[in-house]
């Protein structure tokens, strides 16, 4: 099993699968924030990792903040690298007009811990077929 250490101030919320099924282990917000609309707010977690080497964490959103809060994550996804010993952290935006408040100890959002390959990168002329029919269309060309 992959242990993930984890380290949180005294008294926070430990970041935890809400179920034993669960991929994300969930970040909460360590403290009372409004997300006003039209800026990125940077949101703390109070948690430190330490991703084990091969690995990467993945910060996602809870879809119940985009779903009925309107909320996303300012990046898209947050990458978490396994050297990375810092505090993580949440940018949040809002696409509604009005602000979003998010209590402290919320949970928003969720981090996955994913091994990875890193390979060296080559330049070449050509590439490698793919041999299996994809190619080069994309964008829908294989139909609804
Ligand atoms: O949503 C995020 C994304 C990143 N990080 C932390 C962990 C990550 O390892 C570090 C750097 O992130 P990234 O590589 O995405 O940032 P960058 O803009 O490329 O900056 P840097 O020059 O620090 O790599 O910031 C977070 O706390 N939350």
């Amino acid at each position: 099993m992959t242990i993930l250490p984890v380290s949180i101030p005294r008294g926070a919320p430990v970041p935890a699968r809400s179920h034993a099924h669960d991929a994300g282990i969930d970040l909460y917000a360590a403290k009372r924030v409004h997300i006003e609309p039209g800026e990125v707010t940077v949101v703390p977690t109070g948690a430190r990792v330490a991703i084990p080497a091969g690995h990467v964490g993945i910060v996602a959103l809870r879809s119940s903040l985009a779903y009925g809060r309107s909320l996303a994550l300012a990046n898209g996804i947050g990458v978490i690298d396994a050297g990375y010993r810092g505090e993580i952290r949440v940018a949040l935006a809002t696409w509604e007009p009005t602000p979003e408040l998010i209590d402290a100890g919320e949970r928003i959002a969720q981090l996955l811990i994913v091994p990875i390959a890193t390979p060296a990168v080559e330049l070449v002329e050509d590439l490698p077929p793919s041999g299996d029919g994809r190619g080069t269309d994309g964008f829908g060309s294989s139909g609804r």
